[in-house]
């Protein structure tokens, strides 16, 4: 069949979405080549400040794999630039002297990060947010310099300024003007939000004008225009973006801001379409994916011919991503003399509610601390609707919304996903998961600000049928099989290494990934201990080097010290080796244990030889510490003998892997010096008796821990913590804490599970069998040359950082 060239420049979110809405309409009509100067596939850009926050990898924020381009016959040039466009001939020409013609041509060059133009922004350390090259830039130089500046007080300011504070960076954030997100908050809403954001560790220079960065090849400081200076080791430029259009320009096609398109994305060329950030749309340049997805979807049904209406512009919605602050804006968020509102204001708690009405109808609206009314007010304002419908949606107040919603109206901004077509596809396709939903209708594919709705459709839909627990989260990008598939495959099909893991379970990367591999590194091993041989390539780098890596790459040494209990010769063994071995800082750590800093990697194995303590595995998924209170012996509150407690636990559990790491604790009362409640497993002496606490954290996430149980004596408290820890072992996702996974599974569910004595039996006969293999790895690593050379005299690569 011969096809028509549809050549497109960019391979990013829009773009890449505009081809799928193609593919949907006419699958093998177009022959399609797409051109990127990116070197990846398409990916979700909106995902690199979750990155950037630690809360997912790059490798899981691929939208479309390289699979995906071949198996649509789609040929795709990464990392190559069209740098001329011949409209005349229809011709693109490449960085590369590639020469290749088009039938129908799309420019999707999306935006340029605005370098404010200043002396020094070309300085080493000087970076801009946009990209995957970016967001590695600031993670390496997150470990090694402490000072970082964000120039720029909008979403993508304070989103890079949270992921900076989460990698250990103190952060200053510079704003030109004096509230924060200016163009999507009221004065109201932008000073709570500078307030939370200083709650959280951000330090803010607001009204200010950066003059100059300075320092020598890389940049130490920054001078403002009123003279003063502050130091920094990094800058972030996050001061808006400007569309990508020289290309266009040069190529003769009408540009004033953006590229300007009709309401169908046609240029002022014929067949030569815009899409996306770089488009300009009744004097509209938009910079949020749901617009430019719409914009996407008029454009295709243009190209193949298919009979659709105009674009005619969105209502702009955004929600900041940073953990903890809950921020929403929508439409006309400004008040003028015409326009009226409804205010809500609770100082005590940071909640603040503005909606704007104009001529009787919802125009606009500001959430913060509160957003659960988002979803709701964006769907009424998108349809202009009257004041009254908002406060008589008693349905939706009630948080019935699912129900309330008509066919026809917006789940997904992103995507453009109505209600109807979730609904017809859960019925149609007997869907039953939210991860089925989203692979079908694309549904929360991008921010994900839709997923409770989404789920709550679902359960709404199913009735009956609906079963939460059916509510699967693949492992990682890698797969589409959740923990629990994955689990149970490895138990049935007797699978023993991770590679064969993948192999059999079709895994979709040759590899794995960083979220994968040490996953399953621990699902193999928990399953079969006794069989299982440790993958180290799979663990993350402390568990790998036994041993903290601090910021300047030296390790920290943390000897065991049972219960917080140390002696007169440990200690003096304890400065020797500092002596010996130079050690810059030496401190007690809050678990109670003696920390020496900034150790080289090479003294390592030396350190631990002169030390011989066992390792305190102050880096591991395992037993951190068991802190414990001076208890009865010498505290007159004392009513138990918690020193032995603890120093019983802590060598009945060290080194038995876990999920995540598990820190435990004893108080021999209520006053709980040890901090009982905030620790995984807390143990509290009353009169006669122990309370078991679970679930505690003193963490970013502070949750006081939940009273599992009280029993007599030590050994019950043993054998109850046993069957907890090996319930959470065998239950809990990798990298859940007890905290998570406790309010997951139910503390309920949890006391019923463990109130059946031989159910107890069973897992305390299994987390026995687990640790009568755990070996401490220092003496391991002392007495074995070839590990010593490799982990320590030279540099291992692994996919895991
Ligand atoms: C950190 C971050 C967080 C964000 N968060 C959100 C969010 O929460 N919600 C939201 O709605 N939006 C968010 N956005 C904005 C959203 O990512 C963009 O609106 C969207 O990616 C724009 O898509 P696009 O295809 O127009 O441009 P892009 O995704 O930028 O794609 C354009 C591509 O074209 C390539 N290109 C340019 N010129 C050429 C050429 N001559 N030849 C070949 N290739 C070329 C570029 O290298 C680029 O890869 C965020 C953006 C960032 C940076
Ligand atoms: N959660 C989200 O929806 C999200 C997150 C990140 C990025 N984005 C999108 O990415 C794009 C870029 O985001 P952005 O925040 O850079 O754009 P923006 O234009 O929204 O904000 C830039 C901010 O920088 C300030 N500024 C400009 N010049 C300055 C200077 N010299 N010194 C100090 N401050 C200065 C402005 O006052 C403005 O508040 C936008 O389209 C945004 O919508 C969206
Ligand atoms: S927890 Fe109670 S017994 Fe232990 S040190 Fe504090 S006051 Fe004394
Ligand atoms: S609203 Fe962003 S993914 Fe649905």
């Amino acid at each position: 069949m011969n096809q028509e060239k549809i050549v497109m420049i960019g391979n990013g979110m829009a773009g890449v979405r505009s081809v799928e809405e193609i593919l949907n309409l006419r699958p093998d009509h177009f022959h399609i080549t797409i051109f990127g100067t990116e070197k990846y596939p398409n990916y979700n850009r909106i995902q690199l400040s979750k990155v950037l926050q630690g809360d997912t990898t790059i490798s899981d924020i691929t939208l479309n794999d390289w699979s995906w381009y071949e198996e649509n016959g789609i040929q795709l040039y990464p990392g190559e630039t069209v740098v001329r466009v011949d409209t005349e001939a229809k011709l693109v020409q490449t960085s590369k002297e590639r020469i290749v013609p088009y039938d129908k041509l799309i420019m999707a060059t999306g935006s340029l990060p605005f370098i404010v133009p200043i002396p020094g922004a070309d300085k080493e350390g000087v970076t801009a947010f946009r990209d995957i090259q970016d967001c590695e830039k600031m993670m390496s130089v997150s470990k090694e310099y402490k000072k970082a500046a964000v120039i720029g007080g909008g979403l993508l300011g304070l989103e890079a300024a949270r992921g900076l504070l989460n990698l250990g960076m103190d952060v200053d954030v510079i704003h030109l003007s004096c509230t924060l997100m200016e163009r999507q908050l009221d004065e109201t809403a932008g000073s709570l939000l500078q307030k939370e954001l200083e709650k959280q560790g951000v330090n803010f220079f607001m009204n200010k004008q950066t003059a100059e960065i300075f320092g020598d090849e890389r940049v130490e400081g920054i001078r403002f225009s009123d003279g003063e200076t502050m130091k920094t080791d990094l800058v972030v430029m996050a001061a808006g973006i400007r569309p990508n259009v020289s290309l266009a320009q040069e190529s003769g096609i009408d540009v004033n801001r953006g590229i300007l398109v009709n309401d169908y994305m046609e240029t002022n060329i014929p067949d030569v379409y815009a899409v996306g950030e770089c488009a300009e749309h009744r004097d509209v340049v938009y910079g949020l994916v749901a617009p430019l997805y719409e914009q996407g979807k008029v454009m295709a049904a243009r190209i193949c011919g298919e009979p659709a209406a105009g674009y005619a512009g969105s209502v702009l919605s955004t929600q900041l991503k940073v953990s903890g602050v809950d921020v929403f804006s929508v439409g006309e968020i400004t008040e003028d003399e015409e326009t009226k509102t409804i205010k809500m204001f609770d100082d005590w708690k940071g909640m603040y509610k503005k909606i704007v009405i104009r001529d009787g109808k919802m125009t606009g609206a500001v959430l913060f601390g509160d957003t659960s009314e988002g979803n709701k007010l964006l769907r009424l304002i998108n349809k202009k609707a009257d004041v009254e419908e908002y406060m008589g949606a008693a349905e939706e107040a009630a948080g019935n919304m699912a129900a309330a919603m008509a066919d026809g109206e917006l789940v997904c901004g992103c995507s453009g996903v109505t209600k109807g077509t979730i609904t017809t596809a859960i019925r149609q396709d007997g869907l039953t998961t939210f991860e089925e939903v989203k692979a079908c209708t694309s549904a929360s594919r991008s921010c994900g600000g839709c997923k409770p709705l989404v789920v709550d459709l679902l359960a709404h839909t199913l009735g009956d049928q609906f079963e939460k627990a059916d509510q699967k989260e693949p492992v990682c990008g890698c797969t589409t099989l959740s923990r629990d598939e994955v689990v149970e495959s490895i138990r049935k099909k007797g699978l023993t290494h991770t590679r064969e893991v993948m192999n059999v379970l079709g895994w979709q990367t040759e590899d794995g990934c960083s979220k994968c591999r040490p996953a399953l590194n621990y699902y193999l091993g928990m399953i079969n201990p006794m069989e299982y041989e440790d993958e180290k390539e799979s663990r993350f780098v402390n568990e790998r080097m036994h041993a903290n890596i601090n910021k300047d790459g030296t390790y920290s040494v943390v000897p065991r010290m049972y219960g917080g209990v140390t002696s007169a010769k440990d200690l003096r063994k304890i400065a020797d080796v500092a002596e010996k071995y130079d050690v810059p800082l030496i401190k007690v750590t809050g678990g109670q244990r003696i920390d020496l800093f900034g150790v080289k990697k090479e003294d390592l194995p030396d350190v631990w030889a002169d030390l011989d303590m066992p390792s305190g595995y102050a880096y591991g998924k395992t037993l951190r510490t068991v802190k414990t209170c001076v208890g009865e012996h010498f505290c007159r509150f004392g009513t138990q003998d918690s020193i032995s407690m603890g120093i019983a636990m802590e060598k009945k559990f060290e080194r038995i892997g876990t999920p995540h790491k598990v820190k435990m604790a004893v108080s021999a009362c209520p006053r709980n010096c040890a901090e009982s409640g905030i620790k995984d497993i807390g143990v509290v002496g009353v009169e006669g008796a122990w309370e078991i606490y679970v679930g505690g954290n003193g963490g970013t996430h502070l949750r006081a821990a939940d009273l599992l149980c009280k029993v007599k004596t030590n050994d019950e408290v043993l054998e109850m913590i046993g069957a907890f820890m090996q319930y959470y072992r065998e239950d809990a996702v990798y990298l859940e804490r007890t905290s998570v996974w406790v309010e997951r599974v139910g503390l309920d569910h949890i006391k019923e599970v463990l109130a059946d004595k031989a159910a107890r039996d069973a897992f305390n006969t299994r987390i026995d069998e687990a640790l009568s293999v755990t070996k401490e790895p220092w003496k391991e690593i002392i007495e074995n040359k070839k590990i010593r050379k490799e982990l320590y005299e030279t540099e291992l690569v692994s996919l895991t950082k």
